[in-house]
């Protein structure tokens, strides 16, 4: 991986057929100090509706976020979505989420929240099948955390794994990333056939990139940082202005 050469990537084009895939923090919002003050402008949301009808309903989000979370900051969109890193999925098909061991979960849970009890500035979020400790508020407590999940993880034999994004450290039981998410939706209508293109921010986004490229699609790398990714746009703004120009060529159809 390397760092991104900025180049700009081009509307998507009125004479190929596009399934679009959006990571949703950091790409069609600007990062924040606390997950839940998030939230999408009615311009992207207005956006992604008109997209999401003019590619035929193959537009999905693919996020780290939890389908119940994602559900209302997407309201009233009612489109195809991937949680959790690929863990779990929905679509008109209905919803599938990778098995969960619950009394790991819980056990892993409780310990996280013991750290966040005891040290200012970190948070817990409980996904359902996985959890996010935060550390943007107290980055100084990062090694320190990273430690202390070293040492569960290693007392749960290892089920869960832990994965690193913008300021926070993912724990997951399931071994399915982005890319397998993108993979799944590209097997069946509406998606069969097209094009996968994927706009996303995160480390965790890379595997997306990799199945996308694989796949012959684009990859737009948003912001900073090393990637695999083809294309580069600067922040959430270029992003809506690339979704915006994208809608207006594809009307040209
Ligand atoms: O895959 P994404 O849709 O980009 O989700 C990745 C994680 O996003 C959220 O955390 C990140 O955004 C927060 C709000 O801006 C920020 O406070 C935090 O530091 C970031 O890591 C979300 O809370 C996580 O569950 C997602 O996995």
């Amino acid at each position: 991986m390397s760092a991104p050469e900025r180049l700009s990537p081009p509307p998507l084009s009125p004479d190929r057929h596009w399934a679009l895939f959006l990571d949703v923090d950091g790409t069609l919002t600007p990062l924040m100090d606390r997950p839940e003050d998030v939230r999408l402008t009615e311009d992207v949301i207005s956006l992604i509706e008109r997209l999401d009808q003019r590619l035929q309903g193959a537009l999905a989000v693919v996020s780290g976020r939890a389908i119940d979370n994602l559900t209302p900051l997407l309201s009233p969109l009612d489109i195809a979505m991937a949680g959790q890193h690929g863990a779990e999925r929905r679509d008109q098909y209905g919803y599938h989420q990778a098995d969960v061991p619950e009394s790991l979960i819980d056990h892993v849970r409780d310990a996280l929240h013991e750290f966040a009890e005891q040290h200012d500035g970190i948070s817990i979020e409980h996904k359902g099948g996985s959890l996010a400790l935060h550390y943007r508020n107290a980055p100084d407590l990062y090694d320190r955390a990273r430690e202390y999940i070293d040492n569960l993880l290693a007392g749960c034999d290892k089920q869960m794994t832990a994965h690193e994004g913008k300021c926070v450290i993912e724990l997951r039981t399931s071994s399915d990333h982005k890319g397998d998410a993108i993979r799944a939706f590209m097997e069946k209508p509406p998606f069969a056939g097209r094009i996968p293109v994927f706009l996303g921010d995160d480390v965790t986004d890379e595997d997306g990139f990799g199945t996308v490229t694989e796949l012959d699609g684009l990859t737009i790398k948003v912001g900073d940082g090393p990637t695999c990714a083809t294309y580069w746009l600067e922040g959430p703004e270029q992003v809506a202005q690339w979704l915006s120009d994208s809608l207006d060529s594809l009307k040209e159809a």
